[in-house]
């Protein structure tokens, strides 16, 4: 039987003086699924994130990706993992395909390997076009491109495991469909994908599975229609109407 189990997430704990950030939380993402972390603001979401990419040792519990455990100290495990920031990170004066050279490059490609990653990554977000008629620098271009973009770095070096913390942090309402796109068209590849959101129908659109966190733990964990079903449960109802008031206030 082939495991295509490749994340394990087994009680985790990362507590900051008096603040639970993190309370035993528990999941695994199987080979192609996009897992989601929905919760309001202060619910631990990017603590886990950075426990999981192997950023913060956490207090209690393990992860894996890969069959190998991810600490701070773990370079191979650490290699494993793509983690994209909700903030920007690229260079406004180059072009898309020089941004994602330039970072391949500094991976440890040789250029002519970083080019043709490049080629791929652009391909797979859809935006291979974006240069075709003149070089467009990233600073032309729509939030929602340079959000693409940003996911393209985390994908350049082939990861296990891709992290996506608030993707469409900044991008207005009618350009984040774009960027949702660019996700959505990594489910079924070779790897898992933790993405993160207080938009509870950006979660349910593109999630396979989905854990609800409230400070710091699941209050429930299913697919959405799983979730749905959950509906009724107070703590659950808290939490959705804590995230959907937090999104009618953006
Ligand atoms: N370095 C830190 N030191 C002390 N407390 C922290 C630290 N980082 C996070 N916290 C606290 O831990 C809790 C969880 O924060 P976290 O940022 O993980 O939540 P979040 O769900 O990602 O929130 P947001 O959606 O606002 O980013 C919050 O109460 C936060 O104030």
């Amino acid at each position: 039987m082939i495991d295509t189990r490749l994340v394990e997430v087994s009680g985790l704990c990362k507590h900051f003086p008096g603040i639970r950030a993190v309370d035993g939380l528990s999941f695994h993402i199987d080979a192609g699924e996009i897992y989601g972390l929905l919760g309001p603001h202060g619910s631990g979401k990017t603590t886990a994130l950075s426990v999981v990419a192997g950023l913060v040792e956490p207090d209690e519990g393990t992860v894996t990706v890969a069959g190998m455990e991810v600490t701070p100290q773990a370079g191979r495990a650490r290699e494993c993992i793509g983690y994209v920031p909700p903030d920007l990170a690229i260079y406004p004066d180059l072009t898309a395909e020089q941004n994602l050279t330039f970072f391949g490059c500094l991976n440890g490609m040789s250029k002519r390997a970083a080019r043709e990653r490049a080629a791929e990554v652009l391909e797979q977000l859809g935006l291979s076009d974006l240069d075709r008629q003149a070089p467009v620098r990233m600073s032309k271009c729509s939030d929602a491109i340079k959000h693409q973009l940003n996911i393209g770095i985390g994908l350049l070096h082939r990861p296990r495991l891709l992290i996506l913390d608030e993707p469409t942090f900044g991008v207005d309402r009618d350009e984040q469909e774009a960027v949702l796109r660019a996700v959505d068209s990594l489910r079924g590849m070779d790897m898992a994908v933790l993405y993160t959101s207080h938009d509870p129908r950006q979660v349910t659109r593109l999630c396979d599975r989905i854990s609800v966190l409230d400070a710091g733990h699941a209050v429930a964990e299913g697919t959405p229609q799983e979730i749905e079903t959950m509906r009724g449960d107070e703590n659950l109802d808290a939490v959705f109407r804590a995230v959907e008031g937090e999104n009618v206030r953006v």
